[in-house]
């Protein structure tokens, strides 16, 4: 029996949402990319990519407070003050792609997951209008049957918003649902909708192991899923 069929007692979810960063895509490079070019534009200087790792995971508007604030704290800038610089960061991001990379494993499991007629979708805390070229650029358009962003909803991970929308725009329950996520925003949205959740170990879990949030199974590759 496969890793997933065992968490679903023998059968399998009929809906699985994944987050990106961190999860399906490892995104630091480019963000790093970004950050630095906004500091830089700013005249300030670069940030280190280890911190970027961890400061990723609230979204970017938090990114450029962290990143602003120099540290994972970012309560001395408020969002107001971070705004101008929120703006450098969205454009120079929208032009790095070069280095983001899937992680191993990704491509055929979620295929894999797709021809068993579970319905697939992306809930991040990524701004939205990022997606569609990231779809293109790593062959993932297509298989999400529903993808939420950060600023899509009301509300981003680890509000359960997203995840409770998608369930309802799929007509299944919580039970018939998985949630595949790499840091304690998705663990804890997971834990709010009550939907069973799958970790990855090498994600960005703001540089602790994901081990602390308790979910229901950590692995090391996606492929695991269906081993
Ligand atoms: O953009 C972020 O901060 C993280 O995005 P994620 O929710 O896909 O991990
Ligand atoms: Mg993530």
């Amino acid at each position: 029996m496969s890793q997933l069929a065992r968490l679903f007692a023998g059968e399998l979810p009929q809906l699985v949402m994944f987050d990106l960063d961190g999860t399906l895509l490892d995104s630091v490079p480019d963000l790093a990319a970004a950050v630095d070019s906004m500091l830089a534009q700013l005249g300030r200087p670069p940030a280190d990519i280890e911190q970027v790792r961890q400061w990723v995971g609230n979204g970017a508007l938090v990114l450029v407070q962290r990143a602003l604030a120099g540290k994972f704290d970012y309560s001395s800038i408020s969002a107001a003050e971070a705004e101008p610089a929120l703006q450098i960061f969205l454009q120079a991001y929208a032009q790095q792609s070069s280095r983001s990379h899937l992680y191993p494993g990704v491509l055929d499991t979620l295929t894999a997951l797709k021809s068993k007629d579970i319905k697939l979708a992306i809930i991040t805390n990524k701004p939205e209008q990022f997606l569609p070229d990231l779809w293109r650029s790593h062959g993932l358009t297509g298989l999400f049957d529903w993808v939420v962003g950060g600023d899509t909803l009301a509300k981003q991970k680890p509000d359960p918003m997203g995840l409770l929308w998608v369930m309802q725009q799929a007509g299944v329950t919580a039970e018939q649902s998985l949630f595949v996520g790499d840091s304690k925003n998705d663990i804890q949205a997971a834990k709010a909708a009550q939907v069973r959740c799958v970790a990855l170990s090498y994600g960005y879990n703001h540089g602790q192991p994901i081990e602390l949030e308790q979910p229901d199974l950590v692995i090391d590759n996606l492929n695991q899923l269906l081993q």
